[in-house]
């Protein structure tokens, strides 16, 4: 399909008022869409259904599904330019000196919490409304493909929830088969033209408390095998951030006949959120998010993608081997993103929701600036209009 025709078709869907998610994955030229055929909200029970799934970070609510079985499919293979990836320009903005010192003041409550040590560390977030001269979500959707081609890219709308877009860098985790691959990200600079760039002991110490919470956490949830690599960095648009990859292979009894992973809800319950978007202690964190924070994260910081669909598998033309071809032919996937630097879309403004982990050696007015770069990932796109 072209991408002329893709667009033509989500936006007579859009039009119809039907639910629809189109998203492209890091590093991935295709282009996708669900689009579902009729307007039902539909919700997971166990996380063993097949489609596109949108969480919210309260894990207390209900998990919306648009079922592959209710939906129409469509594809296009993107072209790239090479204009995007490289610039580094931030969007001039006025700043509030109210919000600005909102959020001074809630990072401040939160690092004398962490100096009790209570917690050892805390993700607090703001949300900031930004006018739009128009409701495109669509233009948007396109201008955010062009712009992140690293990031897993999304615009996802359902009449009874709303319309939300993004560009999220990370990765909560993905199941192919029994292979199981996640991410520790966290620690944020800004992207200046160069990947070699040092980090401070906040932004390491941080991001290590993310790999050893997630790692402690798959041990006990029936991964095994894990493997670790060293922290490196990774650029994000106008940021940077540190990232250690862990992978391993899901106990071969959580991988039913049809391909499905038994493990997947398990896996859910023990990761979301992690430490990048909450804290540690978990419940500690969430208990200071949700009573201090003032606002609903709504979808921001849940979680988003792929569930339980079928992979292409290549199948192979030596028949040695039956059984291996039957099982290879119904392998399925699963690939879940945290939905960061993401925005919501009303009528005449988007909603961006931005934060940053805190530990005891945060500087409130930096953990602000830090919002403030973050919160150029969205607003670049959103100058386009
Ligand atoms: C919570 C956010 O980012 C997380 C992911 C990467 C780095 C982060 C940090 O350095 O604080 C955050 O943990 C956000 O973008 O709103």
């Amino acid at each position: 399909m072209t991408e002329d025709l893709f667009f033509e078709r989500l936006r007579k869907h859009y039009e119809q008022n039907l639910p629809f998610i189109a998203y492209r994955k890091p590093e991935a030229t295709g282009v996708q869409a669900f689009l579902q055929q009729n307007a039902d909200l539909y919700t997971t029970e166990d996380f063993t259904e097949s489609g596109f799934i949108f969480a919210p970070f309260d894990d207390r609510k209900k998990t919306i599904l648009i079922p592959e079985n209710a939906s129409e499919k469509l594809i296009f293979e993107q072209v790239f330019s090479e204009e995007a990836s490289t610039s580094v320009d931030s969007p001039k903005e006025e700043i509030s000196e109210e919000k600005k010192s909102a959020h001074i003041q809630l990072v401040s409550k939160a690092v004398l919490a962490l100096k009790t040590g209570e917690m050892d560390k805390v993700v607090l977030s703001r949300k900031e409304d930004v006018k739009l001269k128009e409701k495109a979500p669509l233009k948007l959707f396109r201008e955010l493909l062009k712009t992140y081609p690293t990031a897993f890219v999304y615009c996802w709308f359902h009449p009874k929830v709303g319309c939300w877009l993004g560009a999220t860098p990370e990765t909560l985790f993905k199941v192919e088969g029994t292979r199981f691959k996640t991410m520790a990200l966290a620690g944020t600079q800004k992207y200046t033209g160069t990947m070699e760039v040092t980090w401070g002991g906040k932004e390491k110490q941080e991001q290590q408390f993310v790999t050893d919470s997630i790692v402690e956490n798959l041990k006990q949830s029936g991964v095994e095998n894990l493997k670790i690599s060293a922290p490196y960095t990774v650029r994000a648009g106008n940021l940077l951030h540190l990232r250690t990859d862990i992978t391993g292979i899901m106990h071969s009894k959580a991988v039913r006949s049809d391909g499905s992973t038994e493990g997947i809800s398990g896996i859910i319950s023990v990761l979301h959120p992690t430490p990048a978007v909450c804290g540690l202690p978990k419940e500690k964190a969430k208990e200071f998010i949700l009573s201090e924070e003032g606002y609903d994260r709504e979808f921001y910081t849940g979680f988003l993608g792929e569930l339980n669909l079928q992979k292409n598998t290549q199948r192979s033309r030596n028949r040695r081997n039956v059984e291996n071809l039957a099982y290879r032919a119904v392998k399925k996937e699963t690939a879940l993103f945290v939905n960061l630097r993401c925005m919501k879309i009303e009528a005449e403004k988007a909603e961006l929701f931005i934060g940053g982990g805190i530990t005891k050696d945060s500087v409130p007015e930096d953990e602000w600036q830090e919002t403030v770069n973050k919160a150029e990932t969205m607003k670049k796109v959103l100058l386009k209009l």
